[in-house]
């Protein structure tokens, strides 16, 4: 593929890595690697190990990330539509991982769709804490949800807006911000054709612009003493090392943070930026002829813990809390009483982790529980303001795919387990109903022991309710 890639860019590559750019270009005659990172808050690395159909090569930096050959595709298979793992290119492993994510963090994950930073750094919360996974793009957004869904994640809150809205929200609110900013997407060439077509100098310098605003708007959003990473999948110094450079100049609370550099990972340029900065040597380049990814660049920064700007303000705070009771919609008594009936029902087990009234919230029919009770989102686009628990019709509810791909089957009061080979279990992906034997209700579906969505059964037959969306065909 060598011969399509733009002049512009091999021109400047060759300038830029002189006597390591054959090694360079050579790797685009290589083929693409394929990743996938198992998700632990479904299964744990050796157990999936050991059901794994795949034949996995562990990735390096990131414990839960192997490569597998394509044609495996484990796109096609059940454990996929289970959210056991998510397909992820093993470079782009390392930015969640740069960020390191502890469980009970708030974490803001400003460009996050499709969302494999964001399943990622759910993950590393573990169920405790907040993640807040921003989309600018209303039809990547969901795509973004969906993937979360998929993942079992139940503390996230799925945003739809600018960098700047959320600023003006989340003043100081985060302890940890991912910034995977929009960018050229060189380092996607050997990947998608598309990326070398959209590709263009003018491009490269539009898109160093927008990181910009994008990182002072997550400087904004940061606690003091808290932890930015910023990455990007592009080899373009300007929209890496200039792009810190400038921000360092703005920002001087930020410093950079080193990077850990196992002889693989490759240190950032100072001399790629102007004026040089030697601290540029602590960030990371990844490339692709270094080791078996697509390339990625990356940079940590701490803000220093006594940056002085407003913190949320207890004002706020409690403006948030008049305003979540003087909101509260008609019908939430019923929603809740519909609720508790299902749970009594469907999921007993599960009455205590859904204790706190004050995370109900009632959207329309649309009932959730959310990571961050009293929290006033109003006049944000939200996609998903917490776990969504299912739709309340006629004091019924109707439990959410969200809340299945959530729950595990012996939190389940009836479960229908099938086998991944198993044809019923295609045929439910389908959409189809399946003849089935059992006590009637909702009844939670898997495949070999990890839930996949919800069924009915009713008389000798299981209603599907696998989302008309997601069915295979
Ligand atoms: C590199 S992609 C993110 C990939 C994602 N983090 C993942 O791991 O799946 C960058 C995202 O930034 C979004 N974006 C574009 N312009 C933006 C802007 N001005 N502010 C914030 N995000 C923007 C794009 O729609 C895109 O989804």
């Amino acid at each position: 593929m060598t011969q399509n890639l733009p002049e512009l860019f091999t021109e400047r590559m060759k300038r830029l890595l002189e006597q390591e750019y054959e090694a360079f270009i050579a790797s685009y005659d290589q083929p693409v690697t394929h990743g996938l990172r198992v998700n632990p808050l479904k299964v744990a690395r050796e157990q999936f190990l050991s059901l794994s159909p795949f034949a996995l090569e562990p990735v390096a930096w990131c414990a839960n990330g192997f490569r597998y050959k394509e044609q495996d595709r484990p796109g096609k298979h059940p454990f996929h539509a289970a959210g056991l793992y998510y397909l992820q290119e093993p470079s782009a492993m390392s930015a969640a991982e740069a960020l390191d994510a502890k469980p009970g963090e708030r974490i803001l994950d400003l460009c996050a769709a499709p969302g494999g930073k964001s399943t990622q750094l759910a993950a590393a919360l573990n169920g405790e804490g907040l993640l807040v996974a921003n989309e600018i793009h209303p039809v990547r957004v969901k795509a973004l949800a969906e993937n979360l869904e998929r993942c079992g994640v139940k503390n996230a809150v799925v945003t739809n807006e600018t960098p700047e809205r959320l600023q003006e929200r989340f003043p100081q609110f985060f302890d940890k911000i991912l910034v995977d900013a929009p960018c050229s997407g060189e380092g996607m060439f050997r990947k998608l054709p598309e990326a070398v077509e959209d590709w263009s100098p003018n491009k490269v310098t539009e898109c160093h612009l927008m990181q910009q605003d994008i990182l002072d708007a997550a400087s904004a959003m940061l606690k003091p003493g808290g932890t930015l990473v910023y990455s990007t999948c592009t080899f373009a110094p300007l929209e890496n090392e200039q792009t810190l450079v400038d921000f360092l100049a703005r920002h001087p609370e930020f410093t950079i943070v080193p990077l850990p550099q196992p002889e693989w990972f490759a240190p950032g340029q100072p001399n790629w930026a102007t004026p040089a900065c030697e601290q540029l040597r602590d960030t990371a380049r990844l490339w692709p002829h270094r080791l078996q990814g697509e390339g990625h660049y990356l940079a940590k920064l701490q803000k220093s813990a006594d940056a002085d700007s407003e913190p949320i303000s207890a004002a706020g705070k409690r403006k948030e809390k008049r305003t979540a009771k003087a909101a509260a919609p008609a019908g939430r008594k019923e929603a809740l009483a519909a609720w508790r009936t299902f749970v009594k029902e469907a999921i007993p087990q599960l009455a205590d982790e859904f204790a706190d009234e004050s995370a109900f919230v009632l959207f329309g029919e649309q009932l959730y529980y959310s990571p961050i009770p009293g929290m006033d989102w109003d006049k944000l686009k939200v996609a998903r303001v917490g776990l969504h628990l299912g739709t309340v019709k006629k004091n019924r509810l109707e439990p959410a795919h969200a809340l299945a791909l959530s729950i595990t089957p012996a939190e389940a009061a009836r479960v229908a387990d099938y086998s991944a080979d198993d044809p019923d279990l295609l045929r439910y992906l389908k959409g189809e109903a399946l003849a089935r034997d059992g006590a009637n209700g909702w009844t939670l579906v898997a495949v070999d022991g990890f839930s996949i969505g919800w069924g009915k059964q009713s008389e000798g037959q299981l209603k599907n309710h696998y989302p008309k969306g997601l069915r295979w065909v």
